[in-house]
């Protein structure tokens, strides 16, 4: 160590000594080399006996020894051992090295663009202008051996040495070097930023490499270099590939930065695809992330099933929109329900979407519900068999959550135009929820020219009815009238068996429409192409009154939403503070609701126990061998009878 330190200070002396006299030529020169490379093996053979020393010698470049990652560090520790073995068969395959050296040489070059930044090139150029000058000149030969003699600047293994002895090998061709130190200076990070930022960079190309080619420790370093080497050519080569055009395997092999980067980048052109207005559909989960639990029911759109959240255990209702109709693309009728959903979803009484879901094919798509474990056409018909039916009270809770979700829609903009007492739900907390959006549109003022074919037919308003093209709101309202009736009937109102059997049902119900209650109805096509018998005005007004079905005030509103004109309709707004709501007996607050047995669960999950099964059993008596046994057994005497388990045994055989 001390030898070694001296060994420096007499070069110091010397090189100090060479630049003084400059003009001494290149004899002098020589000498001053040659005992250089006298010191050079002394202090090599020096450190040969003393490993520690050994490993501070270095003349790797330094941003190769940033990239080298600790794995090929190690490989190259186990390949390199300081043996004469190695020496004879490098001599050998030096000239295949040369050969060789050209394609390295490229790499070096595309090696130093990568990791170096714009200001590390113009050092380096600078460096290189400036070589040219005799002191500087000096200077960097005096780095040159300072480096290669300087102790403790970063651990090195044994092979080093090796590659100081290849320096010794041809001094004169290290001495000659134009600039062979500069490539082993450069001290620019390496990155994929720098890597960018010099891809583009021609320049650099055209001037030259500044490194010998027939350098034999720059072969010997870049030897060492070329595992790194060749795998940063091959992250190199994909860094300016788009994601998608990559194979796994190609893939497999990126740097965790560059992967992430082209990740990303391919995220973002993806994002930048989608549809504006359907922040949902992004980043969509597979329906595998669901368990399903069993069907719910098949409507004309999609199949529902009860579904299972892997992940959180919530139950939700599954809709498979049906997609086998679409010839090209996504279906129309699917991506509306999903629009108006998404946009209307965010109510009480409007089924809320959670998200949704693609099928693992790529060619089904599901909407996540909420899971709402009635529907009221069901419950209806259920009550009715059951001879059971809502209190005016439970009537008027559930008329009231479909006014206000159907004028939360209606404030957006937004026609149900399927409004059905099996589009709407009841939870077991006695919330109404309304579904079903298939049909759902947006309309607008003008109106918009729309089908008349819209509504299912018990709940279509006469206009619909009659062809009319430009509707609005009130067809809805219609609706709302239609199924108030049917839950207070158990039965619905008007259930005609085609348009023209509806429409008269209508007529014969409320009366033949005249042109002094609804002037307009003269402009239906229906209207002026069918003659209809002129029925008497308004026979439900028996039913419901002198039935006891309804109370004034009550029938009043059922026949402000039947009103034939639509302009004369009532709104859901007006509805939603009519006096009716307001009047004894008022409307049941959801929680007192009762709850119901639900037919989407009943084959899963039976409905809980009834008092009376909750009542605690009479304990079983059982004789003290037949109790001993069914310790033995860990079976529970009680658990003998309810499940169907008999223990019949032979108390000989245990
Ligand atoms: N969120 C939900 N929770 C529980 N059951 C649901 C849910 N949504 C729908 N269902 C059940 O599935 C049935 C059909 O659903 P939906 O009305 O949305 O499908 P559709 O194909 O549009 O039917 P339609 O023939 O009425 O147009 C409903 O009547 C209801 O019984």
């Amino acid at each position: 160590m001390s030898r070694s330190s001296h060994d420096e200070g007499e070069i110091s002396d010397e090189r100090r000594q060479q630049s003084a006299s400059d003009d001494d030529g290149s004899q002098k020169e020589s000498e001053i080399r040659a005992k250089l490379l006298n010191k050079l093996n002394k202090s090599k053979r020096k450190h040969s006996e003393n490993d520690d020393e050994d490993e501070r010698f270095t003349i790797q470049p330094k941003d190769s020894q940033r990239r080298r990652e600790p794995e090929s560090r190690e490989k190259r520790k186990r390949v390199s051992p300081p043996s004469p073995e190695k020496h004879h068969k490098r001599d050998r395959y030096r000239d295949k090295e040369k050969e060789k050296h050209h394609r390295r040489h490229s790499r070096d070059r595309k090696h130093r663009r990568r990791s170096s930044s714009t200001e590390d090139r113009k050092s380096h150029r600078t460096s290189e202008k400036s070589h040219k000058d005799g002191k500087e000149k000096e200077k960097e030969e005096y780095k040159l051996f300072e480096r290669v003699l300087e102790p403790g600047k970063s651990k090195k293994s044994a092979e080093k040495v090796i590659e100081i002895e290849d320096v010794e090998m041809s001094p004169v061709e290290i001495l000659e070097e134009d600039k062979p130190i500069s490539t082993f200076t450069l001290e620019a990070e390496a990155g994929p930023k720098k890597y960018s930022k010099f891809e583009s960079d021609e320049e650099e190309e055209e001037e030259g490499s500044p490194l010998r080619e027939d350098s034999p420790e720059i072969v010997e370093v870049m030897e060492d270099l070329d595992s790194d080497q060749e795998h940063l050519d091959d992250e190199e080569s994909f860094i300016n590939h788009k994601w998608e055009d990559l194979t796994e395997e190609q893939r497999d092999s990126l740097t965790p930065d560059v992967r992430s980067r082209l990740e990303n980048d391919y995220q973002k052109q993806l994002i930048s695809k989608l549809p504006v207005f359907y922040p949902g559909i992004m980043g969509c989960r597979n329906i595998a992330e669901y368990e399903c639990v069993n069907r719910v029911d098949e409507g004309t759109f999609g199949v529902v099933y009860r579904g299972k959240d892997k992940r959180t255990d919530e139950i939700v209702a599954l809709k498979r929109l049906k997609m086998e109709k679409e010839k090209e693309g996504f279906p129309i009728t699917a991506l509306r329900e999903i629009n108006m959903l998404l946009k209307a979803g965010n109510h009480p009484n409007i089924v809320n979407v959670k998200e949704i879901l693609i099928g693992t094919n790529m060619d089904k798509i599901y909407m996540a519900m909420e899971f709402v474990e009635h529907d009221l056409k069901s419950l209806l018909d259920t009550m009715k068999k059951r001879n059971k039916r809502f209190s005016v009270g439970e009537q008027k809770t559930l008329l009231h959550q479909l006014l206000s979700g159907i004028d939360h829609m209606h404030r957006l903009w937004i026609l149900h135009r399927d409004l059905k007492t099996s589009n709407l739900l009841l939870s077991h907390k006695g919330v109404l929820k309304i579904a079903d959006f298939g049909l759902a549109r947006e309309y607008g003022d003008p109106l918009k020219k729309f089908t008349s074919v819209v509504v299912t037919l018990w709940y279509r308003s006469p206009e619909l009815l009659l062809g009319a093209r430009y509707y609005s709101t009130p067809v809805d309202v219609w609706s709302i009238g239609c199924i108030m009736a049917e839950i207070i009937l158990l039965k619905p109102l008007f259930p005609g068996r085609g348009e023209l059997e509806q429409i008269k049902k209508i007529f014969m119900e409320l009366g033949t429409p005249t042109t002094q209650i609804w002037p307009d109805v003269v402009e239906l096509e229906g209207w002026s192409r069918l003659q209809f018998e002129n029925y008497p005005y308004n026979q439900l007004r028996k039913q419901f009154l002198s039935g006891r079905l309804l109370d004034d005030t009550g029938f009043k509103l059922l026949m402000r939403f039947l009103t034939y004109d639509p302009k004369n309709r009532i709104t859901t707004s007006e509805a939603l503070t009519h006096e009716w709501f307001s009047e004894n007996p008022l409307p049941v607050p959801s929680e007192d609701f009762p709850t119901f047995p639900a037919k989407s669960e009943q084959n899963q999950a039976p409905p809980p126990a009834s008092k009376k099964q909750q009542q605690k059993k009479p304990d079983v008596v059982v004789d003290p061998e037949t109790a001993k046994l069914l310790k033995q057994l860990a079976v529970k005497p009680e658990h003998m009878k309810p499940t169907g388990f008999s223990l019949k045994f032979d108390p000989t055989r245990f």
